[in-house]
């Protein structure tokens, strides 16, 4: 929808009105150039204004459309009929200007910002490239670098540097309509020529930057093919005639529109907000549950995670007290909590937000906060102590969460007095860096308290996804398969560049490997002396190779046991020029190390392929994703998808383990599946789950209808 009214009695006013973001459905398209049209017929009419409803120009193409046939009048035509008016237009951009809304804006003569409003050309974030004039009139506008890196990034630009790159001709703290209204008046009789985008000279891009750029993104994008179609296209308008160029453009985005790449970036794009959704198995949703608002919070802990978790919480403008037993760890905690805010501080150009947090080694100094994040180690008798202490000391009506990756939430709630108020906030390390956050609501979890945890995640910028209470929740828990594959690949044949290589080519920022190295072999071993795997509490009457009645590898806590712990002891799966070196090397003597090891047990090494090493560790993970999903531990395949492209690296142009698995096909992965299980019957999980049986029964369905098959839900409300 767009209305239209007269203003002053000649100034034509187009106003888009399709709530929430006045996307350009084929509804909007239709109205604008019949609005557009009338306008200039009026003969009373002498100037024209763009501007959208509810404080919002426009969010671009209506991105619902892209899965069906494009219906309406293309917006290509409809911009270029703007542009070639004899009347001048101006758009008046409040909140947001987002690609297909700041291409129209770009057809128009003028632009008149708000000073809060963002403009920007997010297609590549879809898997697209801004094909209605984008990449051709905005090097006009910029010049071609500017445009290049916002086109090929998808940046989004706040009003005062959309003036200085010259992308808006004036910004404004007043009411932009009406300051556009009466810039359009004083525009009028003014030439229309110099403002025609279409109509201007690029002036010469710096040397090399196409082939500089080229080479960054190839290095970047890790295999998706989006940004590489933008230089492309930028190049086209720097090279080409403006007609030209668009053909060029044109021709560009026929090949990424129907793509899988694209289709996944789409679906990434609805998953992320679908989360915020969130629905319980008890009948708790969103819709009905409030948030309590947490003006003071604590966090408990001041290791890497405690720390990351206090500079979120002052980020976002909440008071901390961040408290820590340890001497040692408080000094060195707080000294890193105020360099991190004193550099934000630097960069904003803002005072430094340290008055917020308040350090000490008191427990009883949290009785009046609102919400208490545990971020100690995990062990699990320390932190049922804090928990109950926290119990007796917090006032009754604050919430008590742990940061926990894996242990039980519900077994830490049943030594407070408040079972209710307890839930799991899962931050990733570094928390003031990483996006995602698992709240991990338990048998006793009230709805307020999950409902003021998804909210708090918000606000301190987080996607958070609301999952169930099991060892490793789903991010960790399917991790730990895929992390077993990839040993079972070495003892099998691989080297540890072989899987990383392959998991590489797939998207994948860092191998397996790689990561295990950067966070500390030691971690996995903590956790696995926990559940009994390695160390004291090892049953060693089972045959080598097999723990807790199945195959299992030492090979990890072999390398522990040395001292190879990663980057910070200078070996692990690689090796390092020195303690704390990033740059891996392939280690001669960890590959000694593995033959030595298989020719102990008698294992003969063979080719493992790139195709074994991406279906044994990515269906694995995907078949244990199947069985959280018939838990009912997440409540759809877009929370898993999300979790692992927000938290684990997954490539986003592959949307996600589910999404990936819809993209290969149920029965392949099904079949892959029972054929890898049948040569491993001593991993259990390998064993297609019931539930990606029960889908491919139905004929597969898309990914969109997997919810129909899931356990429904009762509600105990
Ligand atoms: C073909 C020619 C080339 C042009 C290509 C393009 O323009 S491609 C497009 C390039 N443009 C972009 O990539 C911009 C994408 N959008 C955004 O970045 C943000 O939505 C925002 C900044 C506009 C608003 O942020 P916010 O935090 O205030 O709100 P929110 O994010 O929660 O969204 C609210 C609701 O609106 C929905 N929705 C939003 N946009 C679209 C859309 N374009 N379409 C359809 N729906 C859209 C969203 O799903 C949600 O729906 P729900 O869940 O309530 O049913």
């Amino acid at each position: 929808m767009a209305k239209y009214s007269r203003l002053h009695g000649s100034v034509g006013l187009i106003s888009l009105a399709n709530p929430p973001v006045n996307a350009l459905s084929s509804v909007v398209r239709h109205a604008i150039s019949e609005k557009v049209a009338k306008a200039f017929r009026d003969p009373e009419v002498t100037c024209v204004v763009i501007c959208g409803e509810n404080g919002v120009f426009c969010g671009g193409a209506d991105i619902r459309e892209f899965a069906s046939t494009m219906r309406g009048p293309p917006l290509v035509p409809m911009i270029d009929a703007i542009e070639e008016g004899e009347k001048p237009v101006v758009a008046a951009i409040e909140g947001v200007a987002f690609g297909g809304g700041l291409e129209l804006a770009l057809g128009c003569h003028y632009r008149i910002a708000h000073y809060k409003a963002r403009v920007g050309l997010p297609e590549v974030t879809l898997g697209l490239l801004p094909a209605a004039g984008g990449t051709q009139r905005l090097p006009r506008l910029t010049g071609v670098a500017p445009a290049l890196q916002l086109i090929t990034t998808g940046r989004h630009v706040a009003a005062p540097e959309a003036l200085k790159l010259g992308i808006v001709d004036q910004v404004t703290e007043q009411n932009t309509v009406e300051v556009a209204v009466q810039f359009a008046k004083s525009v009028v009789g003014q030439a229309l020529h110099n403002r025609r985008l279409s109509l201007r000279q690029l002036s010469c891009p710096p040397d090399g930057l196409f082939e500089e750029t080229m080479a960054q993104i190839k290095q970047r994008a890790r295999g998706a093919v989006a940004p590489i179609a933008c230089v492309q296209a930028v190049k086209a308008a720097a090279t080409l005639p403006f007609k030209a160029g668009m053909d060029k453009e044109r021709d560009l985005m026929a090949t990424l529109f129907n793509s899988g790449q694209a289709k996944a970036l789409q679906y990434s794009f609805f998953a992320q907000r679908s989360v915020a959704k969130w629905n319980l198995p008890n009948g708790a949703h969103s819709g009905i549950s409030k948030a309590r608002a947490v003006h003071r919070a604590a966090v408990i802990g001041l290791g890497t995670m405690g720390r990351g978790i206090v500079v979120s919480l002052v980020r976002a403008g909440i008071s901390v007290i961040a408290m820590e037993t340890n001497e040692k760890q408080l000094h060195t905690g707080k000294k890193m909590v105020i360099a991190i805010l004193e550099k934000d501080a630097q960069k904003h150009n803002a005072a430094p937000r340290a008055d917020l947090v308040h350090f000490t080694e008191r427990l009883s100094d949290l009785s009046n906060v609102d919400l208490v994040i545990e971020a100690v180690y995990e062990d699990m008798v320390l932190k049922k102590d804090i928990f109950k202490q926290l119990s007796m000391i917090c006032k009754p009506d604050a919430f008590l969460c742990t940061n926990t990756s894996a242990l039980n939430v519900d077994e830490l709630a049943a030594v407070t007095g408040r079972p209710e108020m307890v839930v799991g906030m899962h931050f990733f390390a570094p928390a003031h860096v990483m996006k995602l956050l698992e709240v991990v609501y338990g048998q006793h979890s009230s709805p307020e308290a999950v409902a003021t945890a998804m909210q708090l995640g918000k606000r301190l910028g987080k996607v958070s996804v609301a999952v169930g209470n099991c060892p490793g929740f789903v991010g960790n828990r399917m991790m730990k398969l895929y992390v077993e594959q990839a040993h079972f690949l070495l003892e099998e044949g691989a080297t540890p560049e072989q899987v990383d290589e392959a998991l590489e080519e797939f998207g994948f920022a860092m191998g397996i490997f790689k990561v295990s190295d950067l966070s500390g072999l030691d971690v996995g071993w903590r956790v696995r002396k926990e559940a009994g795997l390695t160390g004291a509490g090892v049953d060693w009457k089972e045959p080598p190779r097999r723990r807790q009645g199945r195959r299992y590898s030492p090979l990890a806590d072999l390398l522990c046991e040395k001292g190879h712990l990663g980057q910070k002891t200078s070996r692990g799966w690689y090796l390092y020029e020195k303690p704390g070196g990033r740059d891996p090397k392939p280690d001669q003597g960890l590959h000694s190390f593995l033959v030595e090891y298989r020719s102990k047990y008698g294992l003969k090494a063979r080719r493992i392929d790139k195709d074994e090493v991406l279906e044994r560790c990515l269906f694995s993970l995907i078949n244990e994703g199947f069985c959280i999903l018939d838990d009912g531990i997440a409540s759809g395949p877009e929370d898993v998808d999300v979790i692992y492209v927000h938290g684990y690296g997954w490539p986003r142009h592959r949307g996600g383990p589910m999404f990936y698995a819809d993209m290969v096909g149920l029965s392949k992965v099904l079949e892959r599946l029972e054929f890898y299980h049948q040569a491993h019957p001593d991993v259990p999980y390998l064993k297609p789950s019931p539930l990606l049986r029960k889908l491919v029964r139905n004929g597969s369905p898309p990914i969109r209808e997997w919810r129909e098959f899931l356990k429904r839900p009762h509600s105990h409300l």
